[in-house]
């Protein structure tokens, strides 16, 4: 359908929320087509020419990595040919949302005016796609990385990798950095535990500090959790919270531990992480044996070869730098591939029915405590392919993360372990 969008329309978008790389408005105007759409607009960083994620063009080496996936070569070069280029309406677009987003998300980067195309995507926060027909709860879960990194690759000196989890690290840099008021209790390892009671306790971790890694949506509306992406969301909270959580107790008749059950018992029953968690573990190697593969794939000499003066290391490392082509590109684009999954975020919508009215075709939950029987759909948002120049990027933030966090004072024992929080059982593994 042909469709051309100029300044005049622009007001008929609201901004709805942002990540580092785009920024996404829902529409509110007239027209039935674009109703229950949401609009998602690359950024580009302040002071430069090209979007966050890259240039929407394949780069050499990426043609080489992505070559063998045909669709991904050609879309990319089709987004171009077809471009329509509105400028008036993201000019208009960039002025209106402006007041509603984050400072911190200004200053970084501001919506891409010269962008040659965005994304038109089904509003996920909606259950149908029609806001205001019907009672709509959406949660956004950005559960990040799932499992705890076995490579032998990792050195000796980052061996903590394996027994804590990497957001549980990420976390006191964040802190350190000003990003984050206090470390989040969250543990992705509940969450993908497959254990009711452990994804139940995560829910709960991230309801007590939803950071950018929580939210809630009712009837498409953000009423709870940090707009913008952002890492703390006190604000919202503070302001907004207890009125959202009462219309959402309201409207739903759900208290909030059966709502968060709610969303247990549907990640639980539904599965929907294990794909995730299998994709998230193509990362077989990490970051440490994976950045080996990269620097062949970009013909330059290794980097983290050459700053290390073990032999021992450097002797496994060369088992990386002589294997096959075929294989070192199957390192790095799996890498990047669970690097996606490991970034995404999951977004669950539920609409009440009538106990026993399950001939919908939908997917239902009949949540016990409550005696009620919820329709949901769960969809994945933001699996943008990750740009081959950030696996530098990659290797400098891991070491960071794991040499920051050995100078922390973690009180929180061993994260993939509830039962012995509070312990100092990671430290004794930590001394050994
Ligand atoms: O590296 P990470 O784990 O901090 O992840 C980045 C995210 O940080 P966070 O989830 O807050 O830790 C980061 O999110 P925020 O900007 O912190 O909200 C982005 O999602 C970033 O991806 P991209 O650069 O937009 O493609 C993410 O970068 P990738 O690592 O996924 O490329
Ligand atoms: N299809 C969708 N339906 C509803 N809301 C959406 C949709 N896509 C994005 N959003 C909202 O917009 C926010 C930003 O979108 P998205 O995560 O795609 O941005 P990003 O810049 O790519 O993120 P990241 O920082 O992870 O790279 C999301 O957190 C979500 O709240
Ligand atoms: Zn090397």
């Amino acid at each position: 359908m042909a469709m051309v969008l100029g300044a005049e329309d622009a007001k008929d978008w609201i901004y709805k929320g942002e990540g580092a790389a785009n920024v996404v408005l829902s529409y509110r105007g007239s027209s039935l087509f674009l109703l229950g759409k949401v609009l998602r607009i690359q950024k580009v960083p302040k002071g430069s020419t090209h979007s966050v994620n890259g240039c929407a063009v394949l780069s050499g080496h990426e043609k080489l990595l992505w070559g063998d996936v045909e669709e991904l070569v050609e879309s990319k070069s089709r987004d171009i040919a077809m471009q329509n280029y509105i400028k008036e309406f993201l000019e208009s677009i960039k002025k209106n949302v402006h007041d509603q987003r984050p400072a911190w998300r200004i200053d970084a980067a501001e919506v891409d005016a010269l962008c040659d195309s965005a994304f038109l995507i089904s509003d996920h926060s909606l259950f149908t796609g029609t806001p205001r027909v019907e009672l709509c709860v959406a949660v956004e879960i950005k559960p990040k990385c799932g499992f705890l990194p076995s490579s032998e690759f990792i050195t000796k000196a980052n061996a903590i990798k394996k027994s804590v989890t990497r957001f549980r690290m990420h976390q006191f840099l964040k802190l350190h950095q000003g990003e984050i008021s206090k470390v989040s209790e969250y543990n992705p390892l509940d969450l993908f535990s497959g254990s009711k009671d452990r994804i139940y306790q995560a829910m709960t971790a991230l309801f007590a500090t939803p950071q950018n890694n929580f939210r809630i949506f009712l009837n498409g509306s953000l009423i709870f959790g940090g707009l913008g992406g952002g890492m703390d969301s006190s604000a919202v909270r503070s302001h907004e919270t207890n009125t959202a959580i009462e219309d959402l107790i309201k409207v739903s008749g759900l208290q909030l531990p059966s709502f968060l059950e709610l969303v247990s018992e549907t990640i639980f029953s539904s599965g929907v992480l294990d794909q995730l968690l299998a994709t998230q573990k193509l990362d077989v190697l990490d970051i440490e044996g994976a950045i080996h593969a990269y620097y062949n794939i970009i013909s330059q000499p290794c980097m983290v070869c050459k700053n290390s003066g073990d032999p021992e290391l450097l002797d496994q490392y060369s088992s990386l730098h002589s294997l096959p082509l075929e294989k070192r590109l199957k390192i790095v684009r799996d890498y990047l591939i669970a690097s996606t999954a490991k970034d995404c975020s999951l977004m669950i919508s539920f609409r009440p029915v009538d106990s026993g009215s399950t001939g919908s075709g939908y997917n239902s939950i009949f949540l016990e405590s409550s005696n009620q029987s919820f329709e949901y759909k769960a969809r994945f948002i933001d699996l943008d392919m990750k740009p081959l120049e950030k696996m530098v990027h990659y290797y400098e933030l891991d070491q960071k993360i794991v040499n920051f966090y050995m100078k922390s004072d973690d009180p929180g024992g061993t994260p993939y372990d509830s039962t012995t929080r509070g312990t100092k059982v990671r430290k004794i593994q930590y001394h050994q």
